[in-house]
């Protein structure tokens, strides 16, 4: 065996998205993974010599980087369904916090989170920034799936059946992040839930912790019309303002939401590169209004895509995040350019990865980046015929036609085959767990 044209996998594709260059498409290229890692991206014909472990041949398929799902709480898998057709304060304080607070445990968030990464994985995502309750659940989970996971340690003023107030919250993710601080798929973020549940002072040692520790910060920030009425109410000012006056915006800050910015705060998140996490379908359900991404492109942010949880979505599916991203951004400005398909993948993608820090390893198909990739069959009838593969990924294909995912070289779906998670056993769970909730 030619240890130099020997790799782990090899994978043939019919087209490789790279998300590199100006819209990169190239045909019939073959792509080598040793250990974690892209180690070459060749036209097939070169490859005819090489071997490996693995060969993957998808003719008639697409190869990109996984999606980057840039705001979830994947163990809310579990609330699917549980309250709809509400907005978002009704939602949480009279039908959400309240079931949390009946039945989230360590085992609650184990099984939902797994669930979730089971779903996020069928639908192509590689890596989730979460932000829960119960890290080491959710850490555990990213283990068991081998999802690269960013784990939110929640904050928050209240007390919920995890901690009784946000020192308590602060000291236990910071003695859970420890056992992590060298696993590859896995990362702390600071994750105060909202301006409107954490105060000055709490804000204050999470600046601290974020500068002491480099540790990304992860808030639901200006969801809703109220939280910026209610805020002026009680502090005086906007959130952003408030937050900023606080030394809370920076690059190493991710805004879930930011649906309500006027453009002088665009402009300061763009100035202070705040990343933005768009959830277009929750900001749709829980009527929370319709985010300006196109303005904040054109002030320079940087924008990725989220699904938010299950509960206000109700999926954890990349493909309808983007396609919503780019749909919603033209009706939004009543302007068909906003938003094209190119710059929502590449938000799903690339600008996901920049937002959590991660872009020299993931976001984009590139020699020396990890193996986080997915497989498209464009060759169902839904799909037929391919005049435009990025169209396609965006506007046509679902996250049914992902038939292949790999997180860090390993293949976590083959063939539509979970192979680190047994998918009847989590819909047995699932159900175990309808039947103690309801
Ligand atoms: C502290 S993170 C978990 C906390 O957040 C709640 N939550 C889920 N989705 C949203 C949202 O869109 N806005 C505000 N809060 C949300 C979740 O139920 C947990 O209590
Ligand atoms: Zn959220």
């Amino acid at each position: 065996m030619n240890h130099t044209t020997h790799f782990d996998t090899l994978i043939h594709a019919r087209w490789l998205v790279t998300i590199e260059k100006d819209n990169e498409v190239l045909e019939h290229h073959t792509l080598a993974i040793r250990h974690d890692s892209i180690v070459a991206i060749v036209p097939t014909a070169d490859a005819a010599e090489w071997t490996a472990d693995e060969v993957v041949s998808l003719s008639e398929h697409v190869l990109m980087p996984g999606m980057v799902n840039l705001h979830g709480h994947s163990a809310m898998t579990l609330l699917r369904g549980y309250a709809d057709d509400l907005s978002l304060m009704d939602w949480l304080q009279n039908h959400i916090w309240p079931a949390e607070g009946q039945h989230v445990n360590h085992d609650f968030v184990r099984d939902g989170s797994l669930i979730g990464m089971a779903e996020m994985f069928r639908s192509g995502t590689t890596t989730i920034n979460d932000m829960y309750f119960y890290h080491q659940a959710v850490a555990e989970a990213a283990q068991t799936a081998g999802m690269r996971t960013l784990v939110g340690a929640s904050i928050l003023e209240f007390p919920t059946n995890y901690a009784k107030n946000a020192d308590e919250y602060i000291q236990r993710a910071m003695a859970e992040r420890e056992a992590y601080l060298n696993d590859p798929l896995i990362t702390f973020t600071l994750a105060p839930h909202a301006p409107y549940t954490v105060s000055d002072d709490t804000f204050k040692k999470i600046v601290q912790l974020s500068e002491q520790h480099d540790m990304l910060v992860h808030c639901h920030i200006h969801e809703t019309a109220q939280e910026v009425s209610d805020s002026l109410k009680e502090h005086g000012q906007r959130p952003f303002a408030r937050l900023h006056n606080l030394g809370v915006l920076n690059d190493k800050l991710i805004g879930a939401h930011m649906v309500h910015l006027n453009d002088e705060e665009i402009n300061l998140a763009a100035r202070l590169k705040v990343a933005a996490a768009h959830n277009p379908s929750s900001n749709m359900k829980l009527a929370s209004g319709i985010a300006p991404i196109q303005k904040m492109l054109d002030a320079g942010m940087t924008v990725g895509i989220g699904t938010d949880g299950a509960a206000s979505n109700n999926k954890l599916d990349m493909f309808a995040e983007t396609r919503s991203a780019a749909l919603l951004a033209k009706v939004g400005t009543l302007n068909p350019l906003a938003v094209p398909a190119a710059t929502a993948l590449r938000m799903a993608t690339l600008e996901g990865a920049k937002a959590l820090h991660l872009d020299d390893k993931i976001g984009s198909l590139k020699v020396g980046k990890r193996a986080d990739l997915i497989a498209i069959d464009m060759g169902s009838l839904e799909t037929s015929p391919t005049f435009n593969v990025v169209s396609h990924l965006v506007y046509s294909a679902g996250r049914e036609n992902v038939t292949h995912t790999w997180v860090n070289g390993q293949c976590v779906m083959r063939a539509r085959e979970l192979t680190t998670l047994d998918e009847t056993a989590l819909k047995a769970k699932a159900h175990e767990w309808r039947q103690r909730i309801q």
